[in-house]
């Protein structure tokens, strides 16, 4: 049976709504504060509460946000106050409805059902692996990985994920807990390098209202978010030393205080941190506390850069550029032989982001179905890196002779001019006379150019 929660301080009103909902086959308990609802919290847990807004002692919204946190609910908010400001908290507080008072009765206990078959649903859909898994490869050193996933994944140790920038490490932090049995709870995320440090300890620890000047609301940090679940820290070697001092009291007691709170809170949180850096080096140097590194360190999971398994490009390519596809709405391409080649040729800083965001950009532009070497080059030429897009330019000119093409010269020529146009008409705003001055040519040979690609032009299409 259904065990449905209400919490109001009108007697009244707990009466009527508790028998409507006896009568439609729940079992339902009344309470009429918040206080008492959290102390009832520690024995059994609702399947659906029912709360007014204001009542003595800590308010509804409060509990509201409070049971929200530990994923404890659906709740519903009942309050005569319609006004915007409290519907749009209670909202965004987590409500799963919100009903006004006076209410119809049998209005009432509908927006009861339909809450509580909507969560049922929540909860019976599993997600499809294809949405959880994105996590490709199949070099050596890829399967070796996610065998590791796999054997982490069950223990509930912390992990350090290491590897460069680009390499997946995100995607294996969230493998992690999908695959734990901590799945189901909440997964939360804290980079640590894109939030300001002095913002950083309240993000993570939470804060008191008042604890600092625009410390209006009392506010749950990360941590208490993920109770139950996982926090993945980002960038972890980047958390400043007096921080770090804390997440490691925290690891170590298993306890935390509110920043301006003298309440220590206990929560159940898998960490995973994931780092670009060479976290033993920082410790040696003195920028990342040992003791730390210890308890975060516990299982390791590095990701090998994108150069260490070229043999993954062709599958990751041709995955990026379907999904692109499919994203944007475009037609369907697929890579020449040459450009494959020229793909698991190059050179990846970025890893797989890098080569994520190149396939996008050459679903877009590249013209025809089959992606040539040549659409590769004109993307590297931005991309000014060294000598990369004359290597490209060679394989497409191969690529070309092979076919037996015609007019080649003229064609590599006509592309360069009208790259090198675009290029330098677009930074300076279509002004002709300072493209042509950044171009290094004179004015009428820009003109004349210019006259020239726009001619060439129906002839070609
Ligand atoms: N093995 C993989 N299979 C499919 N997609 C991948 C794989 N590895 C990375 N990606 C994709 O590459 C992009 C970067 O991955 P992710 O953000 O996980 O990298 P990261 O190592 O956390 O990077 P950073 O250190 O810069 O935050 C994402 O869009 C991700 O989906």
């Amino acid at each position: 049976m259904t065990e449905t929660w209400i919490a109001d301080d009108d007697r009244g009103v707990r009466f009527v709504l508790a028998e409507a909902l006896r009568d439609a086959g729940h079992s339902v308990r009344e309470f009429s504060t918040g206080d008492a609802v959290r102390a009832a919290l520690a024995e059994s847990r609702p399947d659906l509460l029912v709360t007014d807004v204001r009542m003595p002692g800590e308010d509804g919204l409060h509990l509201l946000e409070y049971l929200t946190r530990r994923n404890i609910g659906p709740v519903i908010v009942m309050s005569a106050y319609t006004d915007v400001a409290t519907t749009a908290a209670a909202y965004r507080a987590g409500a799963a409805d919100y009903i006004a008072k006076p209410f119809d009765l049998d209005l009432a206990v509908q927006a009861v059902e339909r809450a509580l078959a909507a969560a049922r649903e929540e909860v019976v859909v599993p997600p499809t692996r294809a949405d959880t898994h994105p996590l490709l490869g199949e070099s050596a050193a890829m399967r070796e990985v996610f065998r590791l996933i796999g054997r982490v994944a069950a223990s509930d140790l912390n992990v350090l994920i290491t590897g460069e920038t680009g390499t997946g490490k995100e995607l294996v932090a969230r493998a992690l807990h999908d695959e734990s049995a901590r799945r189901g709870k909440p997964y939360v995320t804290l980079n640590t390098a894109a939030i300001p440090s002095d913002l950083l300890e309240s993000e993570l620890f939470g804060h008191e209202a008042g604890a600092f000047p625009g410390a209006t609301r009392r506010h749950a940090g990360r941590f208490e978010q993920a109770e139950g679940g996982t926090l993945f820290l980002d960038e972890i070697g980047d958390m400043p030393i007096a921080l770090q001092a804390r997440l490691q009291r925290a690891l170590a007691g298993g306890e935390f205080y509110r920043v301006g709170g003298r309440e220590f809170m206990r929560g159940d949180v898998r960490i995973v941190a994931a780092t670009q850096q060479d976290l033993d080096a920082r410790v040696t140097a003195g920028h990342f506390r040992a003791d730390l590194k210890h308890h975060l360190d516990v299982a390791r999971i590095h990701l090998p850069s994108l150069r260490d398994r070229r043999d993954d490009i062709p599958l990751l390519a041709k995955h990026f550029l379907a999904q692109a596809a499919t994203e944007l709405n475009l037609p369907p391409k697929r890579f020449s032989r040459g450009a494959m080649k020229l793909l698991e040729q190059r050179e990846y800083p970025g890893n797989v982001r890098e080569l994520e965001n190149l396939c996008r950009r050459l679903a877009v532009i590249a013209p025809a179905v089959e992606i040539q070497a040549g659409d590769l080059g004109s993307l590297s030429m931005g991309q000014a890196r060294g000598t990369e897009w004359t290597e490209a330019l060679r394989l497409w000119a191969q690529d070309a002779l092979a076919q037996g093409e015609p007019d080649i010269h003229n064609r590599a020529r006509e592309a360069l001019d009208k790259t090198l146009l675009q290029v330098a008409l677009l930074a300076n705003d279509g002004h002709r006379q300072n493209a042509a001055a950044a171009l290094g040519v004179g004015r009428n040979t820009l003109t004349r150019k210019l006259g020239a690609s726009r001619k060439r032009r129906p002839s070609n299409g």
